[in-house]
């Protein structure tokens, strides 16, 4: 890092109790009381600066920091323990930039019960002297408060906390962190709620409060209702969407974990359970949510120009993935060419609606009562203009058919060398449910994905390019799952 900078510090002066500015570290002596936040943010720049690149939803991995600039800093708890909200804007060679969300814990003796990971440090000489930075997520007492911050839907400058009328929050819960696989954080509150703290910040509003709330104004129960969430108005535009609480599923079971658990027992008995029921139930869910969207947010139907864009998307998206993986250039022409066949001749009024925009298994939870579908903030690379933007449902339904491939792909890349038998069950376990998905999405009222083919391929080339950049820069071990989808749907142009 070259560069941290005071001056573009802006923190908040009120705090929720104590004097204006105060942080301080209550009965740990006078040097540690009344500390403003523009000390402990400099005092934690390098802590934050060391910590931050380890962390699983840290987008800038792989690229230099070139600068890390506090943009907000809210105290939203004083004393011993302290929490800080910091919103931080990071920078990378060539101009890029991004805010990430941090929720600092500070205490003057070592926490207890917080994972290795989670901790920042030591703070350095000054008020803090020998106090410990972590990450506030994994201290229940902290996202406690930030619930009843919730609850008593509270405002700190630009912060603001915000409820859904009738939603009765306690305000009481310690909350817990959550362990699952994610691109944010999530916090739990025993088994009533679950607020998920978005890690990388734009301004606006982000598609999962959009979506949610719509959906859960016009009463759908195909996702968790929403109870509350939290802002900051960053720039002149809309807020920024900082936390959504929702309601907590406690007996769903992840559509994800469920398909790998079939196909783990495929081997030693072919026909285990039969997934292709549930693929064929969350196809109709998937099409109860597209109804319920188009009727509820804006639609409208492609003309010839927009179809032109729409593949010429899809080709730069392709481009700029070959200059992440190169290994994709070989099969560059045969996927422009099935980008190509997106023509008016075919496609001419196709309608666009807001979607889900990353459909997979892993965003779907089977509860009692039917699927469930979570987590509408979209691809978290694309930016948020972009995601925000009307597309074919159908796009929805091509990223749900790359997730059953995943899942049988899984299988195979957990074998000991080619095994040819394996292979066939697992192919012939994601066409199944494949076939059985779109079956229930066209029996739901959706459009039939068959009725489209060049523009299914063209959506599952377009979602298997986008894996293949996301699983080099997240989990690279994963990478040969997609291209072999793309060698796969290459040869079929
Ligand atoms: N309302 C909920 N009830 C139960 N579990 C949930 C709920 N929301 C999220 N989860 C769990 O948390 C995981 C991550 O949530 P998600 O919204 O996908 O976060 P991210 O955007 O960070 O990936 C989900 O896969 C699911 O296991
Ligand atoms: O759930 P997120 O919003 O964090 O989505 C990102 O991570 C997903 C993986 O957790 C990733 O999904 C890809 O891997 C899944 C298996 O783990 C598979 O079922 C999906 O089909 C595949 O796209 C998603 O693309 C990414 O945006």
């Amino acid at each position: 890092m070259s560069e941290t900078s005071r001056s573009q510090a802006h923190v908040h002066r009120e705090s929720p109790e104590g004097a204006p500015g105060a942080v301080g570290m209550r009965g740990s002596g006078a040097r540690r009381t009344a500390a403003g936040v523009s000390e402990l943010v400099q005092a934690a720049l390098p802590l934050i600066a060391e910590w931050l690149p380890t962390q699983r939803w840290y987008a800038g991995k792989g690229r230099a920091i070139t600068g890390l600039h506090p943009v907000v800093g809210t105290p939203l708890q004083v004393g011993d323990p302290a929490l800080l909200h910091l919103l931080l804007r990071v920078e990378h060679p060539g101009g890029g930039a991004d805010i990430y969300q941090l929720l600092l814990g500070i205490r003057s003796e070592q926490p207890t019960g917080i994972p290795a990971t989670a901790l920042l440090g030591r703070l350095g000489s000054g008020t803090y002297d020998g106090a410990t930075l972590y990450d506030a997520v994994h201290d229940p007492e902290l996202t406690g408060r930030l619930l009843e911050h919730l609850a008593t839907g509270d405002r700190f400058g630009s912060l603001s906390f915000r409820r859904t009328p009738g939603s009765g929050l306690p305000s009481n819960i310690p909350g817990r962190a959550s362990t699952a696989e994610q691109s944010n954080s999530s916090v739990i509150y025993d088994t009533s709620f679950i607020l998920k703290l978005f890690r990388r910040i734009s301004p606006g509003t982000n598609p999962d409060l959009e979506l949610s709330l719509a959906l859960s104004r016009a009463g759908s129960t195909r996702i968790p209702r929403v109870a509350a969430w939290f802002e900051c108005r960053l720039e002149r535009s809309e807020p920024a969407t900082l936390g959504l609480l929702q309601r907590y599923l406690p007996d769903a079971e992840d559509g994800w974990e469920l398909a790998l658990d079939q196909v783990a027992r495929l081997k030693g008995d072919p026909s285990p359970g039969n997934f292709a029921i549930e693929a064929h139930r969350l196809g109709r869910a998937t099409a109860e949510v597209h109804r319920v969207l188009a009727r509820s947010m804006p639609t409208a139907r492609l003309d010839s120009a927009q179809i032109g864009l729409l593949a010429g998307a899809m080709a730069d998206r392709l481009d700029s993935a070959v200059t992440v993986v190169p290994g994709l250039l070989r099969y560059r022409s045969a996927l422009r060419a099935a980008f190509q066949q997106l023509t008016a001749d075919h496609l001419e009024g196709l309608p666009v609606q807001r979607i889900h925009g990353d459909l997979h298994l892993g965003q779907a939870m089977r509860t009692p009562h039917g699927w469930v579908l979570l987590d509408f903030e979209g691809e978290p690379a694309k930016p948020l203009a972009e995601r925000r933007l009307p597309q074919p449902a159908l796009r929805d339904v091509a990223a749900m058919l790359r997730s059953f491939d995943y899942a049988a792909a899984h299988l195979l890349a957990g074998s000991r060398g080619p095994d040819p038998e394996l292979a066939h069950l697992a192919a012939a376990w994601a066409a199944r449910n494949r076939t059985a998905y779109c079956a229930g999405y066209t029996a739901g009222g959706g459009a039939d994905p068959a009725a489209t083919p060049e523009l299914m391929r063209a959506l599952e080339i377009d979602k298997a390019v986008y894996e293949v950049v996301y699983e080099a820069r997240h989990r690279p071990s994963w990478l040969p799952i997609p291209l072999a989808a793309i060698n796969r749907l290459a040869l079929t142009v």
